[in-house]
């Protein structure tokens, strides 16, 4: 691995950085994620031409002719992503929508192929998202001890964090209701409560603190600072500017799939909202 950061630390590349990177500091925490020229493409299977769509005419002419084949269309999503992700980093993903943030989160994770490139992780990383696999028809209970299984841990380990995560998420007596009965504020709490009972090497959250209020977002933010002393990396992606600058050391501005700039909060985030 460090001969690979180095290796990446000498390739050319187009991203503009906000500040010069730090002369090779020996001191400098370990790499926990690389991503090295990462690119991701979608195929769509049964997508329309660009000289096909959006025609009603047209696509009543492809059932009556049974066209059988379906055309695949291609979304190029991550463009040639590099950077390197150390101990100790929270590092805020922005960009505008469909600039490629999930995607990234999700290839870092390890949920979808690199098209081109790669993507190096020290352990596991755990996705939190809006769509994390919580159950819906299961009660909020059940997840806390499934969710728990699946990060793998013991079941003592669940009965000695079961409390603290259901007084954690503040959903009370909703604890023993369906997910189905849940907005959708308290099930993104449930869901950080899971995720942050476990201590990550790298946790991605995406979106997953939009829909929660003043009090459990300061919660949150807090329990991420945590992890970061315990040197994980935290990667989060929100529209609101406000979470990403109050958690993040670092942040990194996706446009159309590339890094247009990676830097600290404050000189990212001035350039993007200029
Ligand atoms: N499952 C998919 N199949 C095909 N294309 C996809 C899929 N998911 C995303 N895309 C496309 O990839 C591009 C990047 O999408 P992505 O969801 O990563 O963007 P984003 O920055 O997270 O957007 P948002 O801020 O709206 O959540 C978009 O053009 C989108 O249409």
């Amino acid at each position: 691995m460090a001969e690979l950061t180095k290796e990446l630390s000498g390739m050319a590349n187009e991203q503009v950085t906000a500040q010069d990177p730090a002369p090779q500091d020996t001191s400098e925490p370990a790499p926990t994620v690389i991503v090295d020229d990462l690119h991701i493409v979608y195929r769509v299977f049964g997508a329309a031409s660009d000289s096909e769509k959006g025609n009603a005419a047209n696509a009543l002419m492809r059932i009556v002719r049974r066209q059988g084949r379906p055309q695949m269309k291609e979304v190029h999503a991550v463009k040639g992503v590099t950077f390197i992700a150390r101990h100790g980093d929270a590092i805020g993903i922005i960009g505008r929508n469909g600039s490629g943030k999930s995607t990234l989160l999700r290839a870092i994770a390890g949920l979808l192929p690199p098209h081109k490139g790669a993507v190096y992780t020290d352990g596991q990383p755990s996705l939190l998202g809006v769509n994390a696999a919580l159950m819906k028809e299961l009660t909020g209970e059940r997840n806390i001890v499934l969710g728990c299984y699946a990060m793998g841990m013991t079941p003592a380990q669940v009965r000695e964090r079961y409390d603290e995560i259901v007084e954690f998420s503040g959903i009370g007596e909703f604890v023993q209701f369906p997910m189905s009965t849940y907005s959708s504020g308290m099930g993104a709490r449930l869901r950080f409560s899971i995720a942050s009972a476990k201590t990550h090497n790298v946790l991605l959250i995406d979106e997953a603190l939009a829909t929660g209020d003043r009090e459990f977002k300061r919660k949150s933010q807090e329990r991420i600072q945590q992890m970061r002393d315990e040197a994980g990396t935290v990667f989060l992606v929100a529209h609101n500017l406000d979470v990403i600058e109050e958690t993040c050391n670092r942040v990194i501005w996706l446009h159309k799939g590339k890094i247009k700039m990676d830097g600290d909060p404050a000189t990212v985030l001035a350039a993007y909202n200029a």
